[in-house]
């Protein structure tokens, strides 16, 4: 593994649901990622940073312990491995991919009367310790089977009657006779660091790659609106406009009382959005996508 003390080293899953993705968004926020095949590490060529790829139960682990001070993992994963232990770990942002929902299931023809039927049971999980938190807060006494995959075999097999897996479009679950009854967890990928002290020299890295992040997130959803506006509808449309704090208003030359108005959307611009517009009295409305944007 690379250990150059003044570069930043991140940790992504070497390959699986979140690779691509967290690599996308590396490469998004300006990092060109030096390509080599099944490697299990990458330098950045233009930025003092070197990526890990990783199994992705190892990022919390890799991150809390000041390896690696960045890391791209699944809530799930980060929150069984933090959970009744002090790690050294902050969550900086939910990234939007990879969502799942870690999910209590029941076989099919089970008359499920809600988690009283838990009472008693065996529940077959890669996720104890979040499994076992669910059951004491919802005051269940139930025992956890811990497995290693393969999870909705379990029933079947009769090594218990329940499974708490991670669920996205339920099809592992139907193909298996079973059907969700309870949610544990919902997850989607989060950008982690290390909160072990990280030195100066990379404590300038680390904002700068940040602040690029946030960037690259806060674009996902923005949009730049301009449109033109007589003076009285523009009290209206400034309400309308969804997510924008203070628009640009520009008078329009040779058209006295009409005005130009521009700004950031924070939030998606719909096609209702654009007729509640127009109705109130706007023409001319553009919606552009923004590339880049440094908050
Ligand atoms: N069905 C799903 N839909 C969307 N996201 C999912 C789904 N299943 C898992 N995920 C998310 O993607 C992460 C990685 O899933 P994946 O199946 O690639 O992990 P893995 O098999 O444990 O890989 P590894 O070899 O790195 O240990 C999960 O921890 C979860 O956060
Ligand atoms: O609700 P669904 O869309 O069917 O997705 C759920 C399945 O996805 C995940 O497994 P994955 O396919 O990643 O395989 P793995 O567990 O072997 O990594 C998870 O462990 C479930 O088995
Ligand atoms: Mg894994």
């Amino acid at each position: 593994m690379i250990t150059d003390t003044n570069r930043l080293h991140i940790a992504i899953q070497k390959s699986g649901r979140l690779s691509d993705r967290s690599r996308e968004l590396l490469e998004h926020a300006g990092l060109r990622i030096q390509t080599g095949k099944n490697r299990l590490s990458a330098r950045v060529e233009n930025f003092a940073a070197d990526l890990m790829f990783v199994r992705d139960d190892d990022i919390p682990t890799f991150v809390a312990d000041g390896i690696c001070e960045l890391g791209i993992v699944g809530l799930n994963v980060l929150e069984e491995f933090t959970l009744g232990q002090d790690a050294a770990l902050e969550v900086l942002a939910e990234l939007g991919f990879g969502r799942c929902a870690l999910k209590i299931a029941a076989p099919e023809q089970f008359d499920y009367q809600g988690l009283k039927s838990l009472d008693g049971a065996r529940i077959a999980t890669t996720y104890p310790n979040l499994t076992k938190r669910y059951l004491q807060q919802n005051g269940i006494n139930a025992s956890v089977v811990k497995m290693s995959g393969a999870v909705e075999l379990a029933p079947r097999l009769k090594i218990a009657q329940f499974v708490c897996d991670l669920v996205s479009t339920g099809d592992t679950l139907a193909a298996n006779g079973l059907r969700p009854v309870e949610t544990v967890l919902e997850s989607e990928a989060v950008l982690v660091r290390t909160t072990k002290p990280v030195s100066g020299d990379k404590t300038v890295l680390l904002d700068a790659l940040l602040k690029r992040i946030q960037g690259v997130l806060a674009t996902k959803e923005s949009k730049y609106i301009m449109l033109n506006a007589p003076e009285n509808a523009l009290a209206r449309i400034t309400e309308i406009l969804p997510g924008v704090e203070a628009p640009t208003i520009i008078p329009l030359a040779g058209n006295p009382g009409h005005f130009a108005v521009h700004a950031v959307c924070q939030e998606s611009v719909f096609w209702e959005t654009l007729e509640t517009l127009k109705g109130a009295g706007a023409s001319g409305i553009l919606v552009v996508p923004i590339e880049k944007m440094m908050i």
